[in-house]
Parts: C-alpha cells; sequence; structure tokens
C-alpha cells in the first residue's frame, strides 16, 4: 500500500486533480482488472486505448487515474493526473510501487535478435552453479532461484516485472538475467530499472510487422544501450556489423566480444560436434556441451559477462562446460534406428540459416537433411518467402508447414512463404499445412542416415489457431514417429 505522492515519484507530471494522499493498493492498466483501491494507467496500445476505459474504470470503483489526456468530465472525487507519456509514467510508478527492486540486484539485460533466450538461461545456469542465488526473466520461464514462474512474454509489463524483480530481491537472489525484447523497449516496460550490464547478441530480420523499418527496430536495441548507467558495463557482439553502432553513444564500459577478429574477449572454434564445442577463451581451452558456431558467440558473451560481473575467471570457465543446452534449442532426438531428429526454435531467417549451416557443416554430405519449417501468423510477413528460399536452398528436401497461424489462415502464410522458393527447388520442396502430418511426412521419408530438422516451436507446447492454443508439441511428435515411448509410459 503507498500513496499516490509516493507511487508518482519522479514521473512527468502535467496536471494534477485531485489528492495525492489516496493510498493505492496495486497498479493496473487493463480496464478489465479494475477494482476499488487500484490506480488505473491509461496507455495507447497497437489495438486500442486505455484513455476509452476510464469512464468503465471509475464504475468498478478505482478512485486515481494516471493519462495523457484529461477526461472532459472531470470528477471531484476522483484523483487525475496528467502525464508526459502514460508508458514511462506506468514504468516508473512499478520501480516505486515496488521499491526499485532492480536497484537491490546486478541486473543483467541481454538484447539482440536471437539468443537472448540461450545467453539468459545459460548465465542463470552459471551463477547458480557458482553458488549464487539468481534470478531468470526469459521467453521461455522465469526463475526466483529455484521456483519456477510462468512466462507470458519474452520481457514481462512494467508492473509484473518490477513485482518479481521484489520477489528476487527480497528472497536474496544476488543477480538476475533478463531479456530485453525490443517491443519491451518502445513500450518501455524497462524504463527506470537499474541495470548492472547490458549484452548485445546480434541483430537480424525481425519483427518488422511491428517497428516497420530496420532502422527503427535497430534503434530500439540501441535505445537500452543508449541508457545504460556510467558504473555498468556492455558487452557487444562486434562481429556482427550493427554492434560497433549499438554502443556508439553509452556510458557503459564497453567490452567487444568476436570469433573473427580482435576483441577484449576472443574466441576461437578448435572443434564442432553434435555432442559439442572445443573453444578456446582468450587462451584458455573450454568444452562446451551446446552445439554449433552461433552458440560460440553465447558462450562468449556468457563468459565475459560474468567475468564483468566480477566472478571468478577459472570458476567460469569450469562452469561453462557444465552447461545444459536451453529446452527447444538444437535439441537432438536419435531414434532407435539411429535417425536423427532435431528440433530448434529459430524462427528468424538468420536462426534458421545458422542451424541448417550447422548441421550442414558438422553431417559433411552423409544422408539427407530435411527440414520442416514454417511460420508464425500475426507477425512479420516478409521474412516468411526468406525463410523459405534459407530453408529450400539449404536442404535435400523442405517441407513447409504451419507454425502459430494465430488468426492468419495458414494457407496465406504458406502461399507467402512459396514465393520465397526458387524454380530449381521447387521439386525438393512439400507444402502440408497440418504440422502433425508434415512432421510424420518427414520420418517416414527418412532413412537412418537422415537428419530431420524441425523448426520454428522448439520449447513451445502448444499451437495457437484462431486465439486458441492447442495442445502441441514437436518433441512428442517426433518421439512418437520414432517409436520411442513417452516419458509418463
Ligand atoms: C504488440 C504488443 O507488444 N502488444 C502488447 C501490448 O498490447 P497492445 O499495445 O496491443 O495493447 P492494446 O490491446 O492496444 O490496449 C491498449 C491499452 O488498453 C488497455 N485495455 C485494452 C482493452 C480493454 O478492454 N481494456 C483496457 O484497459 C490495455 O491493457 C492496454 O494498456 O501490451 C500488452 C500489455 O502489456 C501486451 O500483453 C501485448 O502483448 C501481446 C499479447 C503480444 O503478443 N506481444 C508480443 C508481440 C511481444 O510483446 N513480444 C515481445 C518480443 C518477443 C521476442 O522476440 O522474444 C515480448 O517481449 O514478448
Ligand atoms: N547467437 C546466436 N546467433 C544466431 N542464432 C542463434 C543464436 N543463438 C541462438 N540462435 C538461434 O535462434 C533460436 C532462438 O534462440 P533463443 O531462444 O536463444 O533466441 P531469443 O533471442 O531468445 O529469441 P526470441 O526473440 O524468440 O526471444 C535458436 O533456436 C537458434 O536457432
Ligand atoms: N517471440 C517470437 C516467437 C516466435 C515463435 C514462433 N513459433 C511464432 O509463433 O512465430 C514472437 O512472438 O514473434
Ligand atoms: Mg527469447
Amino acid at each position: 500500500m503507498k500513496t499516490l505522492k509516493e507511487i508518482l515519484y519522479k514521473c512527468r507530471i502535467r496536471r494534477i486533480n485531485g489528492s495525492l494522499e489516496v493510498v493505492v493498493d496495486e497498479i493496473i492498466f487493463d480496464s478489465r482488472k479494475a477494482a476499488s483501491g487500484k490506480v488505473f494507467v491509461a496507455t495507447r496500445g497497437t489495438l486500442t486505448d486505455g484513455h476509452n476505459f476510464i469512464d468503465e474504470v471509475i464504475k468498478a470503483g478505482v478512485k486515481a487515474v494516471i493519462c495523457e489526456r484529461m477526461p472532459e468530465n472531470i470528477r471531484e472525487d476522483i484523483t487525475y493526473a496528467e502525464v508526459e507519456n502514460s508508458a514511462e509514467a506506468l514504468a516508473m510508478m512499478a520501480s516505486n510501487f515496488y521499491d526499485n527492486p532492480s536497484a537491490e540486484i546486478r541486473l543483467t539485460g541481454i538484447t539482440g535478435t536471437n539468443g537472448k533466450t540461450t545467453t539468459a538461461t545459460l548465465l542463470y545456469q552459471l551463477f547458480e552453479n557458482l553458488g549464487y542465488k539468481t534470478g531468470l526473466i526469459s521467453t521461455v520461464r522465469n526463475k526466483i532461484h529455484e521456483r519456477e514462474i510462468r512466462a507470458t512474454h519474452t520481457t514481462p509489463d512494467a508492473v509484473a516485472l518490477n513485482a518479481l524483480l521484489r520477489a528476487m530481491a527480497d528472497e536474496g537472489c544476488e543477480y538476475c538475467f533478463m531479456e530485453v525484447s525490443s517491443h519491451a523497449v518502445v513500450q518501455q516496460r524497462i524504463t527506470g530499472l537499474t541495470f548492472a550490464g547490458g549484452v548485445f547478441t546480434n541483430l537480424t530480420h525481425d519483427h518488422l510487422d511491428f517497428h516497420k523499418t530496420f532502422d527503427a527496430y535497430l534503434k530500439a536495441k540501441k535505445t537500452f544501450f543508449d541508457n545504460l548507467p556510467a558504473e555498468s558495463f556492455a558487452v557487444v557482439n562486434i562481429d556482427d556489423r550493427n554492434g560497433p553502432v549499438m554502443v556508439q553513444n553509452t556510458r557503459a564500459r564497453v567490452k567487444t566480444a568476436a570469433i573473427k577478429r580482435q576483441a577484449d574477449f576472443h574466441c576461437r572454434i578448435l572443434e564442432n560436434h553434435f555432442d559439442g564445442l572445443q573453444l578456446n577463451i582468450n587462451g584458455h581451452e573450454v568444452w562446451c556441451r551446446l552445439v554449433g558456431n552461433f552458440n560460440a558467440y553465447n558462450l562468449l558473451n556468457i563468459y565475459a559477462t560474468a567475468v564483468m560481473l566480477g566472478a571468478d575467471e577459472e570458476a567460469c570457465l569450469t562452469a561453462l562446460s557444465k552447461l545444459k543446452a536451453v529446452d527447444g534449442r538444437f535439441e537432438y532426438i536419435k531414434s532407435p534406428s539411429g535417425m536423427v531428429g532435431i528440433v530448434d526454435y529459430a524462427h528468424t531467417p538468420d536462426a534458421l540459416l545458422n542451424v541448417i549451416s550447422t548441421i550442414n557443416a558438422i553431417r559433411e554430405g552423409k544422408g539427407k537433411l530435411i527440414t520442416v519449417v514454417g511460420a508464425g501468423g500475426d507477425r512479420d510477413r516478409s521474412k516468411r518467402p526468406v525463410m523459405a528460399s534459407i530453408a529450400t536452398e539449404n536442404s535435400d528436401l523442405t517441407i513447409l508447414t504451419s507454425d502459430n497461424p494465430r488468426t492468419e489462415n495458414p494457407e496465406d502464410i504458406l502461399n507467402d512463404m512459396r514465393s520465397g522458393v526458387s524454380p530449381e527447388r521447387k521439386r525438393h520442396c512439400l507444402v502440408i499445412s497440418d504440422r502433425r502430418e508434415a512432421i510424420r511426412t518427414a520420418c517416414t521419408m527418412a532413412t537412418k542416415e537422415d537428419i530431420i530438422l524441425i523448426a520454428g516451436k522448439g520449447h513451445e507446447t502448444y499451437q495457437e489457431v484462431m486465439g486458441v492454443k492447442h495442445h502441441f508439441d514437436d518433441r512428442e511428435e517426433l518421439r512418437e514417429c520414432f517409436g520411442i515411448p513417452r516419458k509418463e509410459d
């Protein structure tokens, strides 16, 4: 419970009508949660505008409203505060309401198109291995030390985020690793947080539906580094051509990481097999159980971040060898007859190319690669033909299928994908909209030397069709086709 005066500390307020002594027990921004004792923050969204619901929340008993435009009919028994930017105010209010939890934890944000979940999750594992109570905020799951909290977004909204950080601080977590999505930066979900450091993985094509241009997408990621405090650090992958731009204006202490050029943290890939990577990091040899060159970048960033956070270098190297791959990231399933299936969350052109290249490099021309892939509905349409082109150009056989169609017609998504397949590759490409059927067909067509890649959904345990999430798990499907009994059987 706090007064509005306490909650609005440091918010950019234009006008106030009513008393700031009103006591509030929760901050809400969704009218459907309105009740007495709550303060409602009206924010502009992509589908509607919270300002449309002000009358409704007052009817439901809300006594305080934060908005960017005062309503025409002001009520004397209600407190209104007009602010410069509601999303910004919401984030500041959430930090104040939960007593600035991010300042009590060493919080590291990880941003970039691919590798955020992997990097954040493995940093969480590493710091837990080193004996620290650690928090994790990620696409797959949130963790407060050993306790798991379901994740709904890659980066939660400002209120949920600060509530999570408060629980972490109260339970004695010293570190927290969180993914920072570009949506979160633009929608100010992370505004007001105190970061100890930031990590940049890479920047390639994704989310252009939301950001419209690549430049706007880049700017969103860069804003995160622009706002890091002077006493923080920034680990940046400079093999990515956008790496240097990211940290151009940051006040943080910049540490570079690279494989292809000189950097503060440098890595050489000595061996790359299906059972792991042998790396040389800053002169130290280390064996890691993760697969693929792209994971060498993740491991390098992880090592650099751990060192920047003050962890012992030797202990970090030992801990790197113990890290286990994240669910649905290059998950390797072998059939009793020797067929290999790989389930991977590659849902962007770059991720797909990386995973396919990794498989092709390791298999050295043996057997065939059969790729099953789709693209999500209500998401960036322009990545669909590119993903289909990458799959068909680099696989022996491709089966285009549905991912999460969401509110779109699966056939429309598949038509967008089809347009990326070159005439020469058409006869090596099937289109099977039903994902289960597509996976079955791949398994039927494969022989025991072949590798089946099922890309796009990774850890997801559902398929979203017209707003309904049906149970679906690529790994279960594959195991069933391979005749591997379910775990509970
Ligand atoms: C595009 C996007 O980011 N949308 C997020 C956004 O919703 P929105 O802007 O569409 O909101 P809106 O529906 O227009 O409503 C505007 C305002 O009116 C309020 N409202 C709305 C309806 C109502 O009846 N009453 C009411 O008060 C809403 O609470 C909101 O404050 O704000 C909502 C509340 O925080 C989020 O739940 C929602 O995430 C949706 C579900 C989503 O799918 N987001 C994805 C795209 C996303 O955020 N992804 C990123 C990156 C993923 C990655 O690459 O890893 C992530 O961080 O997860
Ligand atoms: N460093 C990397 N560079 C390029 N591709 C990567 C890298 N790390 C992982 N990938 C690929 O991207 C996929 C997604 O990885 P991960 O979940 O770690 O990324 P993310 O950034 O969290 O994605 P999201 O935006 O969905 O949260 C992996 O399954 C793999 O195919
Ligand atoms: N965080 C990403 C996940 C995409 C996963 C893919 N399976 C899809 O549904 O498009 C997004 O929301 O765009
Ligand atoms: Mg993620």
